[in-house]
């Protein structure tokens, strides 16, 4: 048998910081790709009345993409929890997003638990979180159809655990919302 790592599934979005992306950026855009507080509840306020809803498109233990494996400094190859899902307002996904959590530290309880209801409903609760400077792509999930004008990630930390999310806006967001193209 061969020790080769996995191929990757897809292409890897191609990451940059904040603020070299922020150039490109309109200000609308701005405010949301840079915010740092619940995209949960921001969605939510934004959305309303149309009911915000998470739509748990995949959940299981599987293998991180190499740019994943990367970002939380886990080797290549490492097993660790996945979660897909898409925020959506009524029935339009507005938000696809991609969490990937290294399996030691991870609070399985919770997490099994967690279902429908959004991850940062449960993460933002945490009064120790912490959260990694934003990163952001303008590649496609690569794991939805929808398509967007941008992405981002970044990692929160409670304790031992730690879980990088990925979150790409989508342009049914932006029509909704009429929000610049960019
Ligand atoms: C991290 C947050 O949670 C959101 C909810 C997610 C989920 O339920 O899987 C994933 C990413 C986020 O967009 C947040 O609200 O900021």
């Amino acid at each position: 048998m061969s020790d080769l790592p996995p191929a990757d599934t897809s292409a890897p979005a191609h990451w940059i910081s904040l603020a070299a992306a922020r150039p490109a950026m309109s200000p609308a855009w701005r405010r949301w790709v840079g915010s740092r507080d619940s995209l949960t509840l921001r969605l939510t306020e934004a959305g309303a009345p149309s009911a915000f809803r998470v739509q748990l498109l995949d959940q299981r233990l599987g293998t991180p993409r190499r740019d994943e494996a990367q970002a939380l400094d886990i080797a290549h190859g490492q097993r660790a929890w996945l979660r897909e899902v898409a925020l959506c307002l009524g029935e339009r996904p507005w938000v696809v997003a991609r969490s990937v959590a290294p399996l030691a530290g991870l609070p399985e309880h919770e997490l099994a638990r967690l279902g429908e209801r959004s991850l940062g409903s449960w993460l933002f609760r945490q009064p120790d979180l912490e959260r990694s400077d934003i990163e952001v792509t303008s590649a496609p999930a690569g794991f939805h159809d929808a398509v967007g004008p941008w992405g981002r990630r970044s990692v929160f930390r409670h304790g031992d655990f730690r879980v990088l999310v990925q979150e790409w806006f989508l342009d049914a967001m932006a029509d909704d919302l009429g929000l610049p193209s960019r």
